[in-house]
């Protein structure tokens, strides 16, 4: 048995933000949600998700966007730790101190990532025992997204993004991620564009597309960049015309491709290289399209501990 003097206080998790390389969106079901078949990657924008034991549940937010996240029950790492809390017969209150760094509403998950990044430092702190499955079966409960963020790398999501199967990707690919703005898209109403768009015409189910795959095995940023594709992203920028714009620019200054993340706002922008991605983010900048940028490199890991205080 753990002694009291072993168990930890508080348990820090980081956890990356996704992009997702392929997204086709499949006909909508009776659950109101679209079956999918997409590809994500982790890429290396961090927040980072702190449980201590406190009298009361709670959440506290600091980092960037930290005004335009809730903290009461709907926050997304809240709603997490008391799903976690139910499921294994009730736990003590935790505090989640949540740093951020992803951008919110910008259709790289940033709640799906607290919320993977709070079960995990729960499950550690209340030493649940769950297994790997169990807790999968916890974050595909909280959202689509959830379970990616727990595994990281490069895998396949089907379903409706929850369940995940890794893909052999080689490589390190260089990102440029322009967030667009201040204000986030809504992912219902970039669905509910879609599903206009496409009224009267048949929707096939969704697979991921074997060029895809096999320019990832290659590890070839060139051979990637044609085939990365996004169903809801003229249904994004129709809403945003702006989006259009960045893609345009980041087109017009030499990149390999640039595609919008998930539900947007967010512009993901390939580059072939480290020089390569500073010199896009530069003339992004200078242009006056993009006022502010990220640079990032993936996959990376998903969700993990990091060393934290002990008593
Ligand atoms: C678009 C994606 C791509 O990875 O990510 P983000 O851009 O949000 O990061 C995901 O599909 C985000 O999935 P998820 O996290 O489940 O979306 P939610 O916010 O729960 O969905 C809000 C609403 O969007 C619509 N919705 C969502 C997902 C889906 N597969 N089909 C849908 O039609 C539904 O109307 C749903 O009620
Ligand atoms: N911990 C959280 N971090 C960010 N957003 C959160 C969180 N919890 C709830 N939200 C809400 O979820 C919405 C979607 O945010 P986010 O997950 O960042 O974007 P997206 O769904 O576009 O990837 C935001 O409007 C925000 O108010």
């Amino acid at each position: 048995m753990t002694s009291p003097l072993e168990s930890p206080m508080a348990v820090t998790v980081r956890v990356p933000a996704k992009i997702n390389l392929e997204l086709f969106v499949g006909p909508r079901g009776e659950d109101g949600y679209h079956s999918l078949a997409t590809v994500y990657q982790a890429v290396g924008i961090h927040d980072e998700v702190t449980a201590a034991y406190h009298n009361e549940w709670g959440c506290s937010v600091s980092g960037r966007d930290a005004d335009r996240v809730p903290t009461d029950e709907s926050n997304l790492a809240l709603k997490a730790a008391r799903t976690l809390a139910e499921r294994t017969g009730g736990q003590d209150p935790v505090h989640l101190s949540i740093r951020k760094e992803i951008p919110v509403a910008g259709g790289m998950a940033g709640g799906s990532a607290d919320a993977a990044a709070a079960l995990l430092a729960c499950d550690a702190l209340w030493e649940t025992g769950l297994s790997k499955d169990d807790l999968d079966e916890v974050a595909a409960e909280i959202g689509s997204d959830v379970p990616f963020l727990l595994h990281g790398g490069t895998a396949v999501g089907s379903g409706r993004g929850e369940v995940i199967t890794a893909v052999l990707a080689k490589g390190t690919y260089h990102w440029v991620f322009v967030p667009s703005l201040d204000t986030g898209l809504s992912t219902p109403a970039v669905y509910r564009a879609f599903d206009e768009r496409m009224a009267g015409m048949a929707i096939e189910d969704p697979t991921p597309s074997a060029t895809l795959m096999s320019a990832l095995r290659a590890g070839d940023p060139m051979a990637l960049a044609p085939v990365l594709d996004n169903d809801l992203q003229p249904d994004a920028i129709a809403l945003r015309p702006d989006i259009g714009e960045v893609i345009e620019a980041a087109m017009g200054f030499g990149a390999l491709a640039a595609i919008v993340s998930g539900s947007g706002p967010t512009v993901a922008v390939l580059a072939e290289s480290t020089e390569g991605a500073i010199d896009l983010a530069v003339s992004l900048t200078a242009s006056g399209v993009a006022g502010d940028i990220l640079r990032a490199t993936g996959p990376v890991a998903g969700a993990h501990i990091i060393p934290t205080t002990r008593v």
